[in-house]
């Protein structure tokens, strides 16, 4: 069976994502597109033989379209999300899911209403081959009980909308979903520290940030973001157990030796670093509802806890101070093993 995907949103990533559903993941088709730049799904939707719709509403409501990707603007991803579950769609949203805790619960509460998971949340780094190998040394025990995790996350240069906040919601939400996967533990807490600023970045933008994070169990994360750094797009992830170390891989690059020195290529954007885990991950969402299955990937909850956790750490950047997580319960929907 082809799985008929609609699109919301066809800028930068949406755009990335038509033609990975429509060049690379296999039983998959682009069947409409709309974005708030009518010009813009048009020229797209045109490219792959798709039907530019009007809105998101429309889009969702096509008998043509089976599953529905969100992939516009942070803010509009709920209404678009809460629409797609009110119909019954499958629904894959960039992350984040929401950008308001309040507007995460309410998409956990449609679908537990509904009774059956339909959304997933972009969290790509889940689908990355590092990551994925780093999680099944720790869950095999490999390095004893983790203790501690260090990270970084440097983008080159980010554009002047760019905003502090942005550090914790935009940029470290990636890591706070990846370590929740790969400790299968829960952050509980909270603090950044605001090194010396660059003097390469835009006035208003505190960078870079430190921010430490500790788990349920008493593991302690440092994260560096760093969304100036220049020289490349760097992700950096060391677990330390109690009996071993271990590292995410460097992306496999050719090693050139010329004159007296040795260059390795570092990637310049997370399309670069992250696109193999991209397409992974759409062809394994692809996969799991041609069989008629439920989504297996980020859940809402986990679109929840992200955001709940990174606007903590936003406001620990405002206080300074150490910012504990509230979080409700987990639902029985969404319990490990449990669908
Ligand atoms: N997983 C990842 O590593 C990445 C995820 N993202 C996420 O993807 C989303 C989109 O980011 P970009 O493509 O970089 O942004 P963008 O600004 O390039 O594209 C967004 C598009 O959505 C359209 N749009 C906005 N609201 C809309 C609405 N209500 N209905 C229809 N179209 C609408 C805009 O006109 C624009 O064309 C964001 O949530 C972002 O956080 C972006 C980059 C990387
Ligand atoms: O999701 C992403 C961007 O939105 C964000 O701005 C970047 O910092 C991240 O590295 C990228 O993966």
């Amino acid at each position: 069976m082809t799985v008929r995907v609609g699109v919301i949103g066809a800028g930068m990533i949406g755009q990335d994502h038509v033609r990975r559903l429509t060049e690379v993941v296999h039983g998959a088709e682009v069947t409409a597109v709309t974005d708030l730049d009518a010009e813009r799904a048009a020229t797209v939707a045109a490219a792959v033989g798709a039907w530019a719709a009007a809105d998101g509403a429309e889009l969702i409501g096509l008998s043509e379209v089976d599953a529905v990707l969100v992939t516009s603007w942070g803010p509009t991803h709920a209404e678009h999300v809460l629409a797609a579950i009110a119909a019954g769609k499958p629904v894959f949203c960039e992350k984040p899911l929401a950008t308001t805790a309040e507007d995460c619960l309410r998409i956990v509460e449609a679908e537990i209403a509904y009774g059956r998971r339909l959304v997933q949340v972009g969290f790509m780094r889940r689908y990355d081959a590092g990551y994925r190998e780093l999680k099944r040394v720790l869950d095999a025990g490999e390095i004893g009980t983790p203790l501690m995790v260090h990270c970084a996350h440097r983008n080159p240069t980010v554009p002047e909308s760019y905003h502090s906040e942005m550090a914790a919601q935009d940029t470290a939400v990636h890591e706070i979903d990846v370590l929740r996967w790969l400790l299968s533990d829960e952050i509980v807490s909270a603090q950044v520290i605001t090194p010396r600023p660059t003097a390469k970045r835009f006035e208003h933008l505190r960078d870079p940030q430190i921010m430490l994070f500790e788990t349920a169990a008493g593991v302690r994360i440092d994260l560096e973001v760093f969304v100036n750094c220049q020289y490349g797009y760097d992700i950096q992830c060391e677990t330390v157990g109690e009996t071993g170390l271990a590292r995410l891989p460097e992306p496999a690059r050719l090693a050139v030796r010329s004159g007296d020195a040795t260059r390795v290529a570092v990637p310049q954007d997370w399309k670069e670093r992250f696109g193999a885990a991209f397409d992974v991950e759409f062809q394994e969402w692809i996969d799991t509802l041609a069989a008629g299955g439920e989504p297996t990937g980020p859940s809402s909850w986990d679109g929840y806890a992200a955001t709940v956790i990174s606007d903590a750490a936003v406001e620990a950047l405002k206080s300074g101070r150490v910012v504990g997580v509230t979080m409700k319960d987990r639902p029985a929907f969404y319990a490990e093993g449990a669908r």
